[in-house]
């Protein structure tokens, strides 16, 4: 178990550049056993949720070699070895193995995943579609075993009861080595989808309209990875970076930015009154005057991504004016941050599943918890704006998923250590 701990209240100024998008790299490093040949990802984040994946690639006899960003993975001596426990429940992402190994072997053994405390998250989606793929899917103690029919899998129609990230990719996974034509509708939009086509595409996959609401996969015998794929920029840590900008910059440059990525959230800020420059790949947050209070709704992409709901709080708790809402779509019972911030002296309540900001005078630094990876984020901005010091338990949740965030944040000037419980 880890702590962070902040002395906060010093202002922050100058550069930080942001890391490969977790939810595109959780993705991949599964379907990198797709591949027959070594794979390269360049720009891969330093964060727990990737030591993880290696191991659990360990465990199948996939070699992996992790150095600065790059992370080369060689599954050509794969063993196909069932995954029901141990690290599996140690994240989300490792429901991507199920996906992978059945487009791989046929057949996949993968316990339940785990991840974070955000409310119920099912995974009937993504059973549906391997089911419609014609495999067999049965539940035993705490694992799924999924087995495709003798003559391998067959492409079908798959009509998603909502855009789910997570069943659109594994549904993809599975699907690239079907026999014939896999069409997916209400697929998930997100940019972590076209990454996740590119990378299969460059190896030999032929999927159309990742990135659409329909998605068309042809299937193929076999993937091959030729040259290296470079992971694109974590919207949700630069969205992250821009909320700490605004309530505690005195002038920062986010770098490695695809600034089309966040326009939700940019609208939601410029209504703020928050003031940036936008380039090409890079954004200037400028010191933030008086703000005003917003009301914000989160949706699929390219709405308001609920991952940024808790970063952007602390935000909300500077504004001079009026009264923030935040309602969450996706996650209604994401709200783990806003005890915490109101230990800390924020004007925050939870009615009826919506989360009620008031304006907030200066935050104290207290003791507070990390329930989950975005309100460990949230609780990080609110300390390193608070008087004194704040220490975060269960500080883990952030490093899951936040590139060397203590560094990052000490080059900016934040005073901030992370040590062992
Ligand atoms: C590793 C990863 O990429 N995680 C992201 C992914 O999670 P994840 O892929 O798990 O989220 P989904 O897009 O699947 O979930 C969206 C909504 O659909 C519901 N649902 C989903 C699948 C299913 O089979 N049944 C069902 O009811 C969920 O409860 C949720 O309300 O997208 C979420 C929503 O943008 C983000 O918060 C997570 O950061
Ligand atoms: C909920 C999140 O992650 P995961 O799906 O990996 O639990 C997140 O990144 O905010």
């Amino acid at each position: 178990m880890k702590k962070m701990i902040i002395h906060g209240g010093k202002p922050l100024k100058g550069d930080v550049w942001i890391g490969g998008a977790k939810n595109s790299t959780v993705a991949l490093i599964p379907a990198s056993i797709l591949s027959r040949t070594t794979v390269v990802l360049e720009g891969v984040p330093r964060i727990a949720d990737v030591d993880n994946l290696m191991d659990l690639l360990g465990e199948m006899d996939v070699k992996c070699k992790f150095e600065e960003t790059t992370l080369t993975i060689d599954p050509e001596n794969i063993k196909r070895s069932p995954l029901p426990a141990g690290k599996i429940k140690s994240l989300r992402a490792s429901y991507y193995f199920m996906g992978a190994l059945l487009g791989r072997f046929g057949k996949a053994v993968v316990g339940f995943p785990g991840g974070d405390d955000i409310g119920p998250r099912p995974i009937d989606q993504h059973i549906r579609g391997f089911e419609a793929l014609g495999a067999n899917v049965e539940n035993e103690d705490d694992k799924i075993i999924i087995t495709a029919p003798e003559e391998g899998l067959r492409g079908a129609k798959i009509s998603l009861a909502m855009p789910s990230v997570g069943a659109t990719m594994n549904i993809i996974m599975a699907s690239v080595t079907a026999n014939g034509q896999t069409v997916i509708e209400n697929a998930a939009k997100e940019p972590e989808i076209i990454d996740l086509a590119i990378f299969l595409n460059n190896m030999g996959a032929v999927i159309r309209g990742a990135g659409t609401d329909t998605i068309r996969i042809n299937g193929v015998s076999q993937l091959k990875a030729k040259a290296s794929h470079t992971i694109i920029p974590d919207r949700i840590e630069a969205g992250t970076y821009i909320s700490l900008a605004a309530c505690i910059g005195n002038g920062i440059r986010i770098h490695n930015v695809i600034t089309e990525h966040l326009d939700s959230y940019l609208a939601k800020i410029e209504e703020m009154g928050v003031v940036t420059d936008v380039d090409e790949d890079s954004i200037f947050v400028y010191p933030a005057g008086d703000l005003k209070m917003v009301q914000i709704k989160t949706e699929p992409y390219p709405g308001f991504a609920t991952d940024l709901q808790q970063p952007i709080t602390p935000l909300l708790l500077t504004a001079k004016t009026g009264e923030g809402i935040i309602i969450d779509n996706i996650y209604p019972k994401r709200v783990g941050h806003v005890p915490e911030l109101r230990k800390m002296g924020g004007e925050i309540c939870v009615e009826n599943n919506i989360i009620l900001i008031h304006p907030s005078s200066k935050l104290k630094g207290m003791d507070v918890n990390a329930g989950e990876i975005r309100a460990g984020a949230a609780l990080m901005i609110a300390g390193l704006m608070a008087d004194g010091e704040t220490v975060i338990h269960n500080a883990g949740n952030i490093l899951r998923g936040y590139d060397r965030v203590q560094d990052k944040i000490r080059k900016l000037g934040g005073d901030i250590t992370v040590v062992e419980e």
